[in-house]
């Protein structure tokens, strides 16, 4: 992460355990700075009082969403920050339940000003078991919280069985195969590393990609889990072409995009990252000798086809590509 202060953005619907795992989060570090941002969709920001104030700088931003109408305000508190002089080894954004967390991811990676001092380490997504189905069925926003975690984590799993807890998590899997599992229960301390997942590192982007299964499509709702692996080479000005369309003109409906590239005369693998209208490219590690050289692709959206999806990977393929 170099000398970037880390962003946690910690996302899931209303009243699924942010607050208290946040709470948990700054007591399991006891030497590390936070920051931390409290969004509330109401005039009284509540949450951040309950914020545990171990002298963390607590900044509250109410009656409106990160998201959409306070991002601008988002990058005000940013700067405000680094002006203040203050040491600060880690930022969390405490989003609303009903925040669409790539709005807010998007911020760190599209302005360029603020990406040069913050580097977004994860989105942590909270699943409030006894809920999951209700949210997901009728706030289309619960899913896209889930489909955005780089790690979900079950929360009120002391009020669930285990029977519950996991098919919930195996539906949740289904939805976001790129996202690492865990479960809580109330006052249980975190023990996974979270502030440390750098998840949007080239390395993990590889490592994550790895583990989806190969060409497979997954429907929950109208949300459809794409994943794509193919050979051959690919063109960097038509993967460019098509991901510029993709990101400007279908942003609204491409929630996730991941995929690692074999890409023509480039000895390394290039990871690209889509948040919103944005994108994040990366070299990631070289191609090793003997290597199956394997594009993978995976684009979670809503009422996304998987054959015009497919028509467009060929098209930015050299001829010799085979999609399986
Ligand atoms: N039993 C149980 N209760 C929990 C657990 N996690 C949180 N709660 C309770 O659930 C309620 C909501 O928790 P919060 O942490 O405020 O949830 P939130 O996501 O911040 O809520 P909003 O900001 O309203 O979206 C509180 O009463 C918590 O004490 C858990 O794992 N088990």
């Amino acid at each position: 992460m170099g000398n970037k202060i880390g962003v946690t953005i910690l996302t899931g619907f209303l009243g699924a355990g942010k607050t208290t795992f946040l709470n948990n989060l700054i007591q399991k570090y006891p030497n590390t700075k936070f920051a931390v941002i409290e969004n509330e969709f109401g005039e009284v920001n509540i949450d951040a009082d309950l914020v545990i104030d171990n002298q963390e700088d607590v900044f509250e931003l109410s009656n409106g969403c990160i998201c959409c109408n306070l991002n601008g305000e988002l990058r005000e508190v940013l700067r405000k920050l680094l002006n203040s002089g203050k040491k600060i080894d880690h930022l969390i954004i405490e989003t609303t339940g009903i925040a669409e967390p790539d709005g807010v991811a998007a911020a760190f990676i599209g302005d360029p000003s603020i990406a040069q001092l913050f580097e977004i380490n994860a989105a942590i997504g909270l699943i409030d078991v006894k809920n999951f189905d209700f949210a997901v069925k009728n706030h289309p926003v619960a899913m896209k919280q889930i489909t955005f975690a780089d790690y979900l984590v079950f929360t009120k799993c002391d009020l669930a069985t285990e029977e519950e807890i996991k098919n919930i998590k195996f539906q949740a899997k289904l939805i976001n195969p790129l996202a690492l599992v865990d479960q809580v229960t109330l006052d249980q301390f975190v023990t996974k590393d979270i502030i440390n997942l750098n998840s949007y590192q080239s390395d993990k982007v590889e490592e994550r990609t790895s583990f989806v299964p190969l060409n497979h499509q997954h429907q929950h709702g109208d949300v459809v889990s794409h994943s794509f692996s193919f050979e051959g080479e690919v063109d960097a000005v038509k993967l460019e072409m098509w991901l510029s369309v993709l990101f400007q003109l279908q942003f609204e409906v491409i929630f996730r995009f991941k995929g690692i590239f074999n890409i023509q005369n480039e000895e390394n693998k290039v990871i690209i990252q889509g948040v919103r209208n944005e994108s994040k490219i990366e070299i990631g590690s070289v191609w090793e000798e003997g290597e199956k050289k394997w594009n993978r692709v995976v684009i979670i959206g809503k009422g996304l086809k998987r054959e015009p999806l497919e028509k467009k990977l060929k098209s930015i393929l050299a001829p010799n590509a085979t999609i399986l």
